[in-house]
């Protein structure tokens, strides 16, 4: 397999790869002068597995990038949404025209597979496509006056400035999901992408250069750590609004901070997503949706299906034909390779997590029907798809979000019974479920407790989605007509004296 630099060496646009801050429109390093590695997951510990050494911001610094945010807000605030569309539509288009750049940096950043990667940049560059449209439209309200002499006008107004902060299994979509809302809204942003993939964030910094954003507007600061920044941008009080994606922790730390300067947030938190095959399901398409949500990005999304609640009558016949479309439809290994449809975990912490669930499970009486093993024979960071059987609910696996390869298989016998099991959670982002009675459909749906549902299908991400979850696992909508609101205030202005 090629070594990371030979891969960056091949892209069609070089200028792409910046190792550098955004701030202000310009490209500027540490104040500090430090800076830290980032590694290929798939090729770690291997000296080849280096990509780049990026700089590493200092709190300084990303008190310069909001103060230059604040000041680029007092102008950028009063242009029209017409134009903004303009400069999203820009970005989109620079963004497909350096999809095959953009993926390959994504590959070597995260080692998800190259199709996937290029997947990950059309859903990245559809939420400036999707915000260039919603730009135009924000509209307000008159109100009826309760009092005949006056009338009350709803206006909407961009929040200020924004402090984003990001993880690292989708780089370039967790932040154009919340990036192309708030330069709609008219709205600057301070971004901090995770320590793992700033590559890919620096790119959009440059396309944003490209776009003729202008200086200040978009802000993109790599940095080492993340506990500090997150405290200074949460407690700044030049920052009006956080939005950060990331798990559930993460996400309690900076609420608690926040709360000294009262900002707006948006939380895309943890999930722990049920997947229900019902005994009147269509069992291949079951099959299909469970491998689609269960083992995209080698189970690293937020809404990858968590526990797989299998009814009785079908749980012999959906696990026999799970093993085999995994078997006969999957290859592990570095996300370059063309026939690779799954690739490593992202670090030592990840792999320890799955292998805890696998082995807490088995030692409780589940069953290993697939995978089970790690691969150090392909990278340390690789292991292999994973299906449990047998599953039940005082396992480990059944209770944590695992973020991983492994989908345990949970018994059921009644509606009633799986529902209780499914909501037994104190997250609520994604579930699923597999049934054609519209009744039962209506029923489950209604019953959930999460914020987004798929029924018959394991694939929900788009644009147009309202996306966000319940509970433990956040608030706020991300895409969608209604994710603009996040990054909006409503100013209520009372005109008397018409009489
Ligand atoms: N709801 C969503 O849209 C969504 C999307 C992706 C991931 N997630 C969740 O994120 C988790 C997996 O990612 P992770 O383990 O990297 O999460 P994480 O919360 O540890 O890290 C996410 C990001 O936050 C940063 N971070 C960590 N501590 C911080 C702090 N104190 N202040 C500010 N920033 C801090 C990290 O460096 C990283 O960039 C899972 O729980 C997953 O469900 C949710
Ligand atoms: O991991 C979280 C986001 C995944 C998605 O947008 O589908």
């Amino acid at each position: 397999m090629e070594s990371s630099s030979k891969i960056i060496s091949s892209l069609k646009r070089p200028e792409l790869v910046q190792t550098q801050a955004y701030v202000n429109g310009n490209w500027v390093s540490s104040t500090s002068g430090d800076s830290f590695a980032v590694n290929n997951p798939a090729l770690y510990p291997k000296s080849e597995a280096k990509i780049a050494e990026v700089t590493s911001m200092t709190l300084h610094d990303f008190n310069n990038a909001i103060e230059a945010a604040h000041r680029a807000f007092s102008t950028f605030q009063k242009t029209s949404g017409r134009y903004r569309a303009g400069l999203l539509h820009d970005l989109y288009q620079l963004m497909m025209e350096n999809k095959d750049d953009l993926a390959k940096l994504v590959v070597l950043e995260n080692g998800k597979p190259y199709a996937d990667a290029l997947g990950e940049v059309t859903y990245a560059a559809s939420f400036f496509q999707w915000y260039s449209e919603e730009a135009p439209r924000v509209y307000g309200d008159i109100i009826p006056s309760s009092n005949s002499t006056n009338r009350i006008l709803a206006i909407k107004q961009p929040i200020g400035v924004c402090g984003i902060m990001t993880p690292w299994n989708f780089p370039l979509a967790m932040i154009t999901r919340k990036l192309g809302a708030a330069i709609a809204a008219g709205c600057t942003s301070v971004i901090k992408p995770a320590s793992e993939t700033p590559l890919s964030a620096t790119a959009l910094g440059y396309l944003s250069q490209l776009a003729k954003i202008p200086p200040g507007v978009v802000n993109i600061l790599p940095a080492a750590e993340s506990s500090s920044v997150g405290k200074l941008i949460t407690e700044h009080p030049l920052v009006s609004k956080v939005s950060f994606t990331g798990s559930t922790a993460v996400g309690k730390i900076l609420m608690k901070q926040s709360a000294s300067t009262l900002k707006k947030l948006s939380m895309e938190l943890g999930g722990n997503a049920p997947l229900i095959v019902f005994n009147d399901a269509d069992i291949d398409k079951a099959v299909t949706g469970a491998i689609a949500s269960k083992f995209r990005s080698s189970g690293q999304t937020c809404v990858c299906a968590n526990r797989l609640f299998v009814h009785e009558d079908v749980y012999e016949e959906f696990s026999n034909k799970l093993v085999a479309k995994l078997e006969e439809t999957t290859t592990l290994g570095n996300g370059f390779s063309p026939d690779v449809t799954h690739g490593p975990v992202i670090h030592d912490r990840s792999m320890k997590k799955v292998r805890q669930h696998i082995e807490d499970a088995v030692s409780k009486g589940a069953k290993v029907l697939y995978g089970g093993s790690t691969r150090p024979d392909l990278g340390e960071n690789f292991h292999e798809l994973t299906v449990l059987g047998n599953v039940t609910t005082d396992m480990l696996i059944a209770q944590e979000e695992t973020f991983g390869p492994v989908a345990p298989l949970i018994k059921f016998s009644t509606d009633e019974e799986v529902i209780q099991l499914a909501n037994d959670t104190r997250v609520g982002l994604a579930g699923y479920f597999y049934a054609n009675d519209v009744t039962r459909i209506f029923k489950v749906a209604e019953s959930l407790k999460v914020g987004m549902i798929g029924v018959n299908t394991g694939a929900i991400s788009e644009a147009s989605l309202p996306f966000g979850g319940v509970s433990e696992s956040g608030f706020g909508r991300e895409g969608s007509k209604y994710g603009i609101d996040d990054y909006l205030i409503t100013k209520s202005v009372v005109l008397g004296g018409i009489d």
